[in-house]
Formats: structure tokens, C-alpha cells, sequence
């Protein structure tokens, strides 16, 4: 389970985060959108424990991480996987490495589990026999792939991913939803999601959260956030196009 409590978060005087108060439940999908610039990466890394807020308290699994030393938060941050917007692997590296860098940082694993772990990891993504291919000879789907065989190659309880879909094609994103979702039942993970791709959001969340200029201005299941009477989130998820302003002006 992941808290966030009255958290705000100033950045050289400017409030990015404001009182912001989250639950997210053992397993749950939490899908955090917003306009850019709204916050949605600076609350991801609070989770993380790369920033800490400003003020407020960041609970992870019943612990309070934000007056955590760095070597305690080193072991929280082994029960969480990231799923990086640009894949983020190591190039030099075999897929295969990528996904055994975990567990070897922060595991004893025999070298021969540890390939074993790496084999069912990729398996799990669609990538079996992948682990000898060199990143830069994979489509940008299957570099996301490999990033989730990695974050998830440690059996988190918390997985966070920040625009796990962004700059796929539709046949890719859905593949990458899926995945999301079997993940969260295979590992049972309690999984944050950041992203802009509403269809994403609405097919894969349990809830979803809005952020607007640094605060959560509506949460709830997929239904309840499409039937929202706020104008700024109904305007937000039907997107620029649709926006009534917009007939107004094609008719003047
Ligand atoms: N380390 C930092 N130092 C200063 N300002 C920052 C820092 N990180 C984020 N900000 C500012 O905080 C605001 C929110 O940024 P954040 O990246 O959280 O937004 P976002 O909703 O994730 O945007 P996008 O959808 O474009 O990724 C922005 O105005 C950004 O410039």
C-alpha cells in the first residue's frame, strides 16, 4: 500500500505539489493523469523516494520513507520496479544483463537462478530467447518490454511506470496494457501508472487520479472520472479537439 499525506512540493519557490493526499491499495491499479507539467513525475519520484516532498509524509508498504536514511531506503526501494519513459537499458548490454542488473545488485543469487529468473522475465513479456539480443536491434515496444522484464525481474510489490505507452502504436500500447494488467495479477503488485494515453488509462486502471496544477481534483474508477461534472477533467479526456470552445469558434 502506498500513502501520500498532505504532501506539497515547492521548487524554488513555485508549489509543483499541493496537500496532496493518495491511497493506493495492496494491488490496485492507480493511473495518475494530468496536463504536462501538473506533477505527475514529481509524485511518481516521491514514491520512489528520489525526491522528498517539501511537507507531508510518504507511507510505502505501513513505512513512513521520507526521514528514511539513504541505506534503509535502498531496501524499501527493492520492493519497487520503475518502468522508465525512454526504457532507459543500458546499451552495452545484452538484454539478457539488463534484466539480471537487479538482481544482482541486490540479491546473492546464484549465476545460474539468476538466468533462470531472466529466461521466465523475458517469457513473461513475449520475449523468450531475447536474452542475447543487443539493445539497439529491438523495436521501441520491445525495449519497453525488456524495461518491465527488468523492473519486475525482482518480484516488487510495487511497480511504477511513467508513460509505459508513450510513442507506441496503438497494436503496441494495447500489447504493453495487457501486460501491465497480467503483471499486477501474476506478482500481485500494487501498480502506479503516469500516463497521457486515455485509452491506456481507461482500459487498465482500477482508479484513476487527476492532477491539476499540483492537486488531485478528481479520483475514482474509469466510470466515474468519464461521468465527471468537473469541467476541467471532462474537457481533459475528451481531449482538445472535442472542447466546446472550439465548435464555437468553427461557427463564428
Ligand atoms: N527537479 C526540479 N527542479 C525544478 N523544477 C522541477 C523539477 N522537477 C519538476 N519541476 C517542475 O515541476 C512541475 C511539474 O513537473 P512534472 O515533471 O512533475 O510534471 P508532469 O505532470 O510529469 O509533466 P509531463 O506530463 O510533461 O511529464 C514543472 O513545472 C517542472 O518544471
Amino acid at each position: 500500500m502506498i500513502e501520500l499525506k498532505n504532501v506539497n512540493m515547492n521548487f524554488r519557490g513555485n508549489q509543483t505539489l499541493k496537500d496532496i493526499n493518495l491511497t493506493i491499495e495492496q494491488g490496485e491499479i492507480m493511473v495518475i493523469i494530468g496536463p504536462s507539467g501538473s506533477g505527475k513525475s514529481t509524485l511518481l519520484r516521491m514514491i520512489i523516494g528520489l525526491l522528498k516532498p517539501t511537507s507531508g509524509e510518504v507511507w510505502v508498504n505501513n513505512r513512513e520513507i521520507t526521514q528514511m536514511p539513504e541505506d534503509e531506503l535502498n531496501k524499501i526501494r527493492l520492493e519497487m520496479g520503475m518502468v522508465f519513459q525512454y526504457s532507459a537499458l543500458f546499451d552495452s548490454m545484452t538484454v539478457g544483463e539488463n534484466v539480471a542488473f537487479g538482481l544482482r545488485q541486490h540479491s546473492d543469487m546464484p549465476e545460474e537462478e539468476i538466468w533462470r529468473t531472466v529466461r521466465r522475465k523475458l517469457r513473461m513479456v513475449g520475449l523468450r530467447g531475447k536474452e542475447n539480443a543487443m539493445p539497439n536491434e529491438l523495436s521501441g515496444g520491445m525495449k519497453k518490454r525488456v524495461s518491465l522484464a527488468r523492473a519486475i525481474a525482482i518480484d516488487p510489490h510495487i511497480v511504477l511506470y511513467d508513460e509505459p505507452t508513450a510513442g507506441l502504436d496503438p497494436i503496441m500500447s494495447n500489447t504493453i496494457d495487457r501486460l501491465i494488467v497480467s503483471t499486477r495479477r501474476m506478482i500481485r503488485a500494487t501498480s502506479v501508472v503516469v500516463t497521457h494515453d486515455m485509452s491506456s488509462a481507461f482500459s487498465i486502471a482500477d482508479r484513476i487520479a487527476m492532477i491539476y496544477g499540483g492537486s488531485i481534483i478528481e479520483i475514482g474508477t474509469p466510470d466515474v472520472i468519464k461521468q465527471s461534472e468537473n469541467p476541467i477533467v471532462a474537457k481533459f479526456i475528451r481531449g482538445a479537439t472535442a472542447l466546446p470552445e472550439s465548435k464555437g469558434r468553427s461557427r463564428a
